[in-house]
């Protein structure tokens, strides 16, 4: 089914990891029909040539054998066949067997050679299928451009319903697997069906077997016998409500997490928003707005604290952006890392850059040169960050934590709205935050002693819908030695 493969390269960049990558490939896909375009214009243009021909020639048919006996006793006709067919059939033979548009198919070869690999559409299935569980959504409203409570005016293709049903079958999925094959199989033909299934085949081939396959397995392990001894024609006649509803009986109760990305926490009491104008000078001239999001741990907001101009800077001033990988490198080893999302560093020096850096110091009072880099990232089709702590005393220790010591604090500016999903959860302080396009987001990950803080875990939930971009700083606790001098721990709880 795929192509050969090159080997693979672990720093190539993946289109669904990132909208900007598929930004990307939205333009190859328009750089294809582009090509697409002026080939077939080409070849009709080669079509109408050899029309024209037909027309000045094919006056045989409607003749009698009479007629054609006049037309050949005639020297001027006689002559004129005779010489067209020695001198000009030659030359129409190698017109007709000249390839059509030779500088086309030689772009098309250059634009393929761009297409996705089979990692990278890998990827995309994978961030579909997060999207699908992470907020429990189902093939039957999928399918038809249904994503929480917003209907599209989307619908997936008879195709796409199969590509996701065979890689939940192939991840041993049966539910959902069955579902969309369901789909396929309920999807209405596709109009020209009979030639594209010739290129692209058919992909009603053994569907309903696999349906019955999927359906009857999923039976089979949840004990549900009943599924597994309906034929199709049964199994299809129910509708997809009562279908999905029998077969998602058995499903897990959904995680702290999972609980955060769907936004299903308790409602917070006792929380306040206000004015800041204390933690630093300059916040008496210009104070800033404050929302406390959580107590113990410290969690707080402060909202419109990144100004548009400011995002496009940040988008300008950032370079290359790299893979976000979901974990380290092993030695040695050969395993296809997760991409989360890209990222970049913003290194180059500016006054807004400076600005950006200041305002971090006066919401947080941490003390550090407002020349320091700040990270940029920005997500693609379902990526998210699992669960991780930003201090590094249990994972790796980064070249900033050598130098800086451990990371005390996180700031993350939204530089986005997500109008769906991407949350950030912390799923042990029961918080979710959903990204607002000039906001930032601060809490502690250690306690003031510098010991960790095990609370302080995090995440990003699956983009549904929306290029999520954001900025970050880590604050590193060696620097904060004179602004924030070490204190005994209150109330001590076990981390
Ligand atoms: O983007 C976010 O909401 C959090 C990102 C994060 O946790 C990190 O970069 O360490
Ligand atoms: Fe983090």
């Amino acid at each position: 089914e795929d192509v050969e493969e090159k080997p693979y390269n672990e720093n190539r960049e993946r289109y669904s990891s990132s909208t900007v990558g598929l930004l990307k490939l939205l333009e190859l896909e328009m750089q294809f029909i582009e090509n697409l375009k002026n080939y077939t214009d080409l070849l009709s243009a080669k079509a109408n040539t050899l029309q024209d021909l037909i027309d000045s020639v094919d006056r045989g048919t409607e003749r009698t054998l009479a007629e054609r006996e006049k037309y050949v006793s005639n020297p001027l006709n006689a002559f004129g066949l005779m010489r067209r067919t020695h001198q000009d059939w030659p030359k129409w033979h190698h017109y007709i067997n000249t390839t059509v548009g030779r500088v086309e198919l030689q772009a098309l070869d250059d634009i393929l050679g761009k297409a996705p690999d089979s990692q990278d559409m890998k990827e995309a299935l994978i961030g579909m299928n997060r999207i699908e569980r992470t907020y429990a959504l189902e093939a039957k409203d999928l399918a038809k451009g249904r994503l929480l409570d917003k209907q599209y005016d989307i619908q997936l293709s008879i195709r796409d319903c199969l590509s996701l049903g065979q890689h939940k079958f192939q991840e041993g999925d049966y539910f959902r697997a069955s579902m969309w094959y369901r789909m396929a199989i309920k999807h209405q033909p596709e109009p020209n069906a009979e030639e594209l299934n010739t290129i692209l085949g058919d992909p009603l081939k053994d569907l309903k077997l696999n349906y019955a396959k999927a359906t009857i397995i999923h039976g089979l392990s949840t004990g549900n016998l009943s599924l597994s001894i309906q034929n199709v024609a049964e199994l299809l006649n129910q509708t997809d409500d009562d279908m999905s509803r029998e077969m998602s009986a058995f499903e897990p109760a959904p995680t702290p997490y999972e609980i955060g990305c769907r936004g299903l926490f308790p409602k917070r009491t006792k929380l306040v928003c206000r004015y800041n104008f204390t933690t630093t000078p300059f916040l008496r001239l210009a104070p800033l707005k404050m929302e406390e999001v959580n107590h113990d741990p410290y969690i707080v907001m402060y909202h419109e604290v990144l100004s548009d101009r400011e995002i496009e800077e940040m988008k300008r001033r950032s370079g290359q952006m790299s893979n976000g990988w979901a974990d380290q490198k092993e030695a040695n080893s050969t395993k296809i890392r997760d991409i989360v999302c890209r990222h970049t560093w913003w290194r180059e020096q500016s006054a807004i850059k400076e600005r950006v850096n200041r305002r971090i110091s006066d919401m947080t009072n941490f003390d550090f040169p407002p020349q320091e880099d700040l990270q940029v990232a920005n997500y693609g089709l379902g990526t998210h960050f699992k669960p991780h702590y930003d201090y590094t005393s249990d994972g790796y220790e980064t070249p900033d934590v050598l130098t800086l010591g451990d990371r005390l604090g996180s700031i993350i500016f939204y530089a986005s709205d997500v109008p769906q999903g991407g949350a950030t959860v912390f799923p042990r302080s029961r918080v979710s935050i959903f990204p607002r396009k000039g906001s930032s987001v601060f809490w502690y990950n250690l306690y003031d002693d510098g010991r960790i803080d095990t609370r302080s875990q995090h995440s990003v939930c699956p983009v549904i819908v929306g290029d999520r971009w954001t900025l970050t700083k880590w604050l590193h606790i060696v620097p904060q030695m004179f602004v924030m001098p070490c204190k005994p721990r209150k109330n001590e709880k076990s981390p």
